[in-house]
């Protein structure tokens, strides 16, 4: 008989939110009575597959251990500089009980619907490559600083999202040697991709957005609450 595929969820929470110009990092704004967090890992714990979920958070972190987080097989991992380094740190500390794929997922991305992720998890493991969520862009794109220089062909460009869903070795080992080169990588799958390795694009939901400024957490407290009013009809 053939063993069963193991997934370990790592979730990089360790950023200080610079660009959401609050005095405490956004993962921690609450969106109704919880986290943002919460609500990210909230959704991670109804994917079946996922069997433990690895947080990055910064070593001077005093939130954290705060969350009540009872019921979900979570452990707490020192995060890095850069996201990268968050998400690295966290393969390694599983390292001697490495599951076979990885999904990594962005804390501020709470709005993803268990649906999309299944989905990425499903076609990957079907193609056997790795993938990610993404959305095709769906507005004019101009290349230009103070004056439009040229109007970008937009056929074939995605906006990436998360989760990112890569082979356990495939990951570390892509992340690993982006780390040596210093290359600046934003997504695993810019790691991936610098390896010479393919990325599946599997079109995801756009709303799955990342709470990045003050707008983009007036719209995710918004399409929050339309979920829960769904869920509950
Ligand atoms: N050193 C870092 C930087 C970012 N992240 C995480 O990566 C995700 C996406 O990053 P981003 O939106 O850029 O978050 P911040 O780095 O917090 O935001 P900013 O760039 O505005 O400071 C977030 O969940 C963030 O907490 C992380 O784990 N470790
Ligand atoms: C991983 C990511 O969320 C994909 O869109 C993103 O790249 C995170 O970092 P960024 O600095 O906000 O691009």
């Amino acid at each position: 008989m053939n063993k069963p595929t193991t997934i370990a969820a790592v979730v990089p929470a360790a950023g200080v939110g610079a660009r959401m110009g609050l005095n405490h990092p956004k993962q921690y704004l609450k969106i109704g009575d919880k986290t943002v967090l919460e609500h990210t890992l909230g959704k991670l714990a109804q994917v079946p597959q996922l069997t433990k979920l690895y947080v990055a958070v910064s070593e001077t972190d005093g939130y954290f251990d705060e969350l009540d987080l009872s019921g979900l097989a979570v452990s707490r991992v020192t995060g890095g500089q850069e996201r990268s380094d968050s998400v690295l740190n966290a393969l390694l500390a599983m390292q001697s009980t490495a599951p076979d794929w990885v999904l990594v997922h962005d804390a501020a991305r709470p709005l993803v619907e268990i649906n999309d992720i299944t989905n990425l998890i499903e076609q990957c493991l079907t193609h056997q490559e790795g993938g990610i969520l993404a959305s095709k862009v769906k507005d004019t794109i101009k290349r230009g600083t103070s004056h439009s220089e040229e109007t970008v062909p937009r056929a074939t460009l995605w906006q990436a999202l998360t989760p990112q869903f890569f082979p356990y070795h495939q990951l570390l080992n892509a992340l690993q040697q982006a780390q040596q080169n210093n290359a600046q990588i934003t997504d695993e799958a810019s790691a991936v991709e610098l390896a010479g390795q393919p990325v599946r694009l599997v079109s995801g939901r756009s709303d799955n957005i990342k709470i990045t400024t003050p707008e983009d957490y007036a719209l995710a407290s918004f399409l929050m609450s339309q979920q829960s009013k769904a869920r509950s009809l």
